[in-house]
């Protein structure tokens, strides 16, 4: 904001508002500052002291522009004054001539006689034309930020009219004269053109300073006009650029994607055809963007929860342990042992066979502790944690990436060397909390890979659009960033959690507002994730025609993020203020039952 106001600014040399213009006022009429003028034949460093007290306030204005502007109030003033004087109806026309009466009498007597007889000699000999095209000069000088006068001495500030008046002993006439010799001739009358005198000669002084008048507020409106037009513009050349350079950005993540996309995982049941198929080849057209609100209860939801269910695995006696879901977290530090807790106790609950935890030897005993159902490996600190990890991939449906994780770089290495071996297999792979600070600083780890799911609250989200676009976030269209964000990461599914989670693969969005509580207890999130790990092993695993060739990530994301807002609701209804994760993750039972299985 602050580089478009100066750059509003710069170009609006002569345009200031009423607020600004009181303010310099304000300024310019200080004991201080009239003294200075006052007593100094030099003014340049009184305008720039000018400038700073006016930058203090808010305004962006050079020292070069506060003499101008001051020069130009005084014209009008005096003018005003002298119409006035004469019929009493140029006081209106002077907006600020309060102010300037008052700063103008205390000024000294020699001063304002010096001033009124520029002003009075103005008015038997002004010339129109002289006078718009000096202002129009000003303005000019005004947007290129320069003056070729800046350095004269004050008294020569008011040789608007062509009458010479020595000051200090110089000739004010003689000076502007020469600053002005290019593009405006002296306008003395005995240089002026005879037209322009008879033009004029028959003109009253009062209709000279209306149509004056006139034409500069003209002049305004002009500059104004074209310079919103101009901006207007600009906007829009901007706009284009920003959509061409995310069409780039998609391009390259099909790209990616063609390349790293792995042949389907043997393991894992994959879906190649739930994949969506991209040619690199094929020049890129915007996809339709379509978006579908749901909320719990309502028509429209019920026609995503079918998909949800028609994902979720039978229960069985002809299955044996562990076909309907192994997840692994990675995560769990010395300082965060709940968040790994929660993601894999809730893999669990939602119906995973197994859950699996790879955290740092220190968190190891204290996750174990928590729960004796939870498998923990205390190996990502370890020398070999890597290849250690790796062992496990094969008989892993699901990967969830950065609960407790910590920022630590070694666990960062680890964790990112993970992710990629995973990818190698065709893991879906959630990735939240510590492993979104890992894409934010590595987006290409993941970029691309149509398994992998994003997971991020508001903070973390702002953190990874501003990697990815290199530009503050845009907070007033959360869908708009989010889909920018997706599609910048190559199509990756993206849940911003929040007041209602925005679900979104850059092509389609499902907007979850299914209502919660207004209790946010730390570790949600992990609930969210840890179930995610389980939907997302269902979706992928399950015949295209149940997702009804919807992307199984965004079906797999809607039953997650569904599920949990229900075991908040549901929790608070029991425990209001107390909610905490783990009541919760107590109704994560009943809150599938009434979700998917009613
Ligand atoms: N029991 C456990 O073991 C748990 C462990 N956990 C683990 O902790 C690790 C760090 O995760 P993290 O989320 O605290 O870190 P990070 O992203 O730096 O946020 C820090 C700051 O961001 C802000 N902020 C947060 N959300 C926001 C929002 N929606 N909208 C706006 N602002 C928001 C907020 O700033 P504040 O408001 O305090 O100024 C906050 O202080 C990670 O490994 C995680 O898994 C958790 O899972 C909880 C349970
Ligand atoms: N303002 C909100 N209104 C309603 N529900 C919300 C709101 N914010 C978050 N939630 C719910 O909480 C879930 C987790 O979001 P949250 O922002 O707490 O994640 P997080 O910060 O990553 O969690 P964690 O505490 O595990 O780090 C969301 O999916 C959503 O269901």
């Amino acid at each position: 904001l602050r580089n478009c106001m100066k750059r509003l600014n710069a170009t609006r040399g002569f345009l200031w508002s009423d607020m600004e213009t009181r303010a310099l006022l304000n300024i310019w009429g200080e004991h201080d500052v009239q003294t200075a003028l006052d007593g100094n034949f030099r003014n340049s460093h009184v305008y720039r002291d000018v400038a700073n007290r006016l930058c203090e306030l808010g305004f962006d204005r050079t020292p070069d522009q506060c003499r101008i502007r001051v020069k130009s109030l005084k014209r009008q003033y005096f003018q005003a004054k002298e119409g006035s004087r004469k019929n009493g109806q140029y006081h209106k026309m002077c907006k600020f001539y309060d102010e300037m009466e008052r700063i103008l009498s205390n000024r000294s007597l020699l001063e304002r006689q010096d001033i009124d007889s520029v002003a009075v000699g103005g008015d038997e000999t002004m010339d129109e034309d002289a006078e718009s095209t000096e202002l129009l000069q000003e303005a000019h000088m005004d947007g290129s930020g320069e003056c070729s006068f800046m350095e004269h001495p004050v008294k020569t500030e008011y040789p608007s009219c062509p009458i010479p008046v020595t000051v200090g002993g110089m000739s004010s006439f003689s000076t502007k004269q020469s600053s002005l010799t290019k593009t405006n001739p002296p306008a003395t009358s005995s240089s002026r053109p005879r037209r322009s005198k008879k033009r004029f000669a028959n003109m009253s002084l009062d209709k000279l300073m209306e149509k004056f008048l006139e034409q500069s507020m003209e002049a305004e409106d002009n500059f104004y006009r074209l310079e919103e037009q101009r901006l207007q513009a600009e906007d829009k050349r901007r706009e284009e650029e920003h959509s061409r350079e995310l069409q780039m950005l998609q391009m390259l993540g099909q790209i990616f994607n063609g390349i790293s996309t792995p042949s389907p995982a043997p393991q894992a049941t994959p879906q190649p055809s739930c994949i969506p198929q991209t040619n690199p080849t094929v020049p890129f057209t915007r996809p339709p963007f379509i978006e579908r609100s749901f909320s719990l209860g309502t028509a429209r939801m019920d026609s995503v929860i079918p998909l949800v269910r028609k994902t979720i695995p039978p229960l069985t006696s002809k299955k044996h342990k562990g076909q309907d879901g192994r997840i692994g977290i990675i995560g769990g530090c010395q300082e965060y042992t709940g968040a790994p807790f929660f993601a894999a106790i809730s893999a669990l609950k939602v119906g995973a066979d197994l859950s699996h935890v790879f955290c740092t030897k220190d968190a190891a005993p204290v996750i174990k502790s928590y729960s004796p159902e939870l498998i923990v490996h205390p190996v990502l600190d370890g020398p070999n944690a890597v290849e250690e990890i790796e062992k496990w991939l094969p008989r892993l449906h699901s990967l969830v990436v950065g609960p407790g994780l910590g920022r630590e770089e070694m666990l960062l290495k680890n964790a990112k060397e993970i992710i990629e071996r995973a990818k190698l297999r065709g893991i879906p792979i959630i990735i939240d909390a510590d492993g979104l600070w890992l894409v934010a600083k590595e987006p290409s780890v993941i970029q691309g890979y149509q398994r992998g799911i994003l997971t991020p609250n508001f903070m973390e989200f702002t953190r990874l659009y501003e990697a990815m676009h290199h530009e503050p976030l845009d907070s007033t269209d959360h869908k708009r960033s989010a889909q920018q964000l997706s599609i910048a990461m190559g199509h990756l599914t993206l849940v911003l959690k929040g007041e209602e989670d925005i679900i979104t693969d850059g092509k389609n969005m499902l907007t979850c507002s299914q209502e919660g509580s207004g209790r946010r207890c730390g570790g949600q999130g992990d609930l969210l994730s840890g179930s995610l790990g389980v939907f997302a092993h269902w979706a992928f695993s399950s015949p295209p025609d149940a997702t009804k060739g919807m992307n199984p990530s965004l079906v797999a994301a809607f039953g997650a993020t569904s599920l949990t807002r229900q075991c908040n609701r549901q929790a608070f209804h029991k425990h209001s203020r107390s909610t905490t994760t783990s009541d919760m993750i107590q109704e994560i039972s009943s809150a599938f039952k009434k979700l998917f299985e009613s």
